[in-house]
């Protein structure tokens, strides 16, 4: 296995692995920013890639954003995009439940774990759905909900999947509806499941602590369509027409994006050290994956602006 390039500060070595990449897709939490806050220079590498005639598209596994949310997110930072750039697991999922699962009305209804970025992306593509941020979820279960949901007079005969993603209130009348569902037959689906959510410099629980309990009482794991499936890239691939050989993924995370790259069979991934792995993690024997190319930052890509400004 060949051992990953290490490019911060080589600017020879920064020009020439530009020069082989037209697109390069770019993981968010962990290289873009950690929470609300961006990451150095960012912005300016964005910029230099844009002027270099690179396409940038947003890869990202977190759900609890549409495409839309994510156009205001990225606004609101200062950052310059459109939603055509911006490409989560929660649209990558609502495609996947249009276009290829595709089950028919009235079961065709989806039982929403995780936050509003999945019923946005849900309703764009016209699919029904209950649960999710409805209020009458975020409560305790009560001695009615316990024979309702045991007897089904309170479940709806039209749910034919369970989608698990990232949700901030998850609770146990939520599971329990789930896990109904799932006994009934319903698709196990989940928009990804990374076991950690890096935030604010730390982490957090990651979407996979959601649909990991229900795949603990069932016996059955969920499909997830976020990195590094490889249902998610044929859709970027089709959407974007990209040139895999001439495409690097960008991420701090081995087991989704630098995997993702790698089984998508890109011309080449870079991981960055801002986020969840390590360099230790894939000098590891059993590492899940091993990147071609490194930098500490994405900003030191960047580099090679100030580089080129200094020789003029
Ligand atoms: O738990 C999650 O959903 C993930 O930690 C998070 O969303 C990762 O997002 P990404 O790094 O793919 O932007
Ligand atoms: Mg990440």
């Amino acid at each position: 296995m060949a051992q990953p390039k290490y490019l911060t500060g080589d600017i020879a070595a920064i020009n020439e692995f530009l020069d082989r990449f037209d697109v390069f897709l770019l993981d968010c939490d962990g290289v873009i920013w950690s929470g609300d806050h961006v990451f150095e220079g960012v912005v300016e590498t964005l910029e230099l890639l844009r002027s270099r005639g690179k396409k940038t598209v947003f890869v990202t596994n977190n759900s609890t954003k549409s495409r839309e949310e994510y156009l205001k997110k990225f606004t609101g930072l200062g950052i310059p995009t459109n939603t055509e750039e911006i490409f989560g697991s929660a649209y990558s999922s609502a495609i996947y439940i249009s276009r290829i699962l595709k089950q028919e009305a009235p079961r065709n209804k989806v039982f929403v774990l995780g936050e509003a970025g999945i019923e946005n992306e849900l309703r764009s593509e016209n699919i029904p759905f209950v649960g999710g941020t409805d209020p009458s979820f975020r409560r305790d279960i009560t001695p009615e909900d316990w024979t309702g949901i045991a007897d089904g007079s309170l479940l709806d005969p039209d749910v034919g999947c369970v989608l698990a993603g990232l949700d901030l209130h998850i609770n146990y009348l939520k599971l329990s509806h789930a896990l109904q569902y799932l006994r009934r037959g319903a698709v196990f689906l989940a928009t990804n499941v990374d076991s950690t959510f890096p935030m604010n410099h730390n982490f957090f629980p990651g979407a996979g602590s959601i649909s990991f309990p229900l795949a603990y009482m069932t016996g059955q794991q969920p499909l997830a369509l976020g990195k590094p499936s490889q249902a998610m890239m044929d859709a970027i691939e089709g959407k974007f027409q990209l040139d895999r050989a001439r495409t690097c993924m960008v991420g701090d995370r081995l087991n989704t994006d630098i995997k993702f790259g790698i089984e998508g069979k890109l011309g080449g991934t870079l991981a960055v050290l801002t986020g969840v792995n390590k360099q230790a993690d894939w000098e590891a024997a059993d590492a899940v994956a091993v990147p071609a190319f490194y930098v500490d930052k994405l900003s030191d890509i960047g580099a090679v602006a100030h580089d080129s400004m200094q020789r003029s």
